[in-house]
């Protein structure tokens, strides 16, 4: 794989708050990552200027919301998200099938090819078996990935996000058109930090994810571009 080729893998997590914050990373991680991810703390205090910012900075954006309502709101959320122009938005698999149906019906109606890949979240890669018995799924966290993901992909969705550890099962189980996005990733020199279920970034690529999110690894790094270029060479010489 060429550098070039893993650098596109990359989807940075843009865990801030502040407008600033953006121009400071998009300008530093330019050229070094493919995507950036604008989620919760971002979106909920910047609203959606926090998309167009990145947008002014040429970056393309992974919008993660993690819609889960009623099917009518998840769907309207999901059309606001593609008229921001964003390249990937996520939804909640836990809302069931009649959620994503409508969300990826209701989108495919008002954009057709020009809308953003939609993305069901399935277990959080924070989670564990005693995460889901906790709330009362007394099942082991893979089969309740796959379950998930053949329930997305029967629903319209056009791919997930879930652990790298869950790729193979995935793919066996939805083919190898189907994205599979995969935060829980975590070079050799970061810390776990709140995730469980993991691989490193060259592990993950070669089972075959399609994009790796990566937040911490990188903004916590003494040199955050130095981070970032070592993880595209892990990828581009780790993975055929
Ligand atoms: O299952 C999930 C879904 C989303 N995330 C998000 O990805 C990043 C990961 O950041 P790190 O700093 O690399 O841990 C973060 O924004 C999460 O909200 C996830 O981790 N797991």
């Amino acid at each position: 794989m060429t550098p070039e080729q893993a650098r596109d893998k990359i989807i940075f997590a843009l865990d801030v708050h502040g407008l600033a914050d953006i121009d400071r990373w998009a300008a530093q991680l330019a050229g070094h990552v493919g995507m950036f991810k604008v989620g919760k703390e971002l979106f909920t205090s910047c609203g959606p200027e926090a998309v167009k910012t990145v947008q002014r900075h040429g970056g393309k954006v992974f919008l993660d919301l993690k819609y889960h309502d009623i099917p009518n709101t998840v769907a309207k959320a999901m059309v606001e998200a593609a008229r921001l122009g964003v390249q990937l938005a996520n939804l909640h698999a836990l809302g069931g099938e009649e959620m994503m149906a409508t969300a990826a019906a209701t989108v495919r109606k008002e954009f057709g090819d020009e809308r953003p890949r939609l993305l069901a979240v399935t277990i959080l890669t924070s989670s564990t078996a005693e995460t889901l018995r906790q709330v009362g799924i007394e099942r082991p966290v893979e089969e309740m990935v796959v379950r998930l993901a053949r329930l997305a992909k029967d629903s319209g969705m056009d791919g997930v996000v879930a652990s790298p550890l869950e790729i193979e099962s995935i793919r066996a189980a939805c083919g190898p058109d189907f994205l599979i996005v995969t935060p829980g990733v975590r070079p050799s020199f970061a810390s776990l930090d709140d995730q469980k279920r993991v691989m490193t970034p060259a592990e993950a690529v070669t089972a075959g994810a399609d994009y790796l999110v990566i937040g911490r690894p990188i903004a916590k790094a003494g040199d955050p571009v130095a981070a970032s270029r070592m993880i595209v060479d892990e990828i581009a010489g780790g993975c055929p």
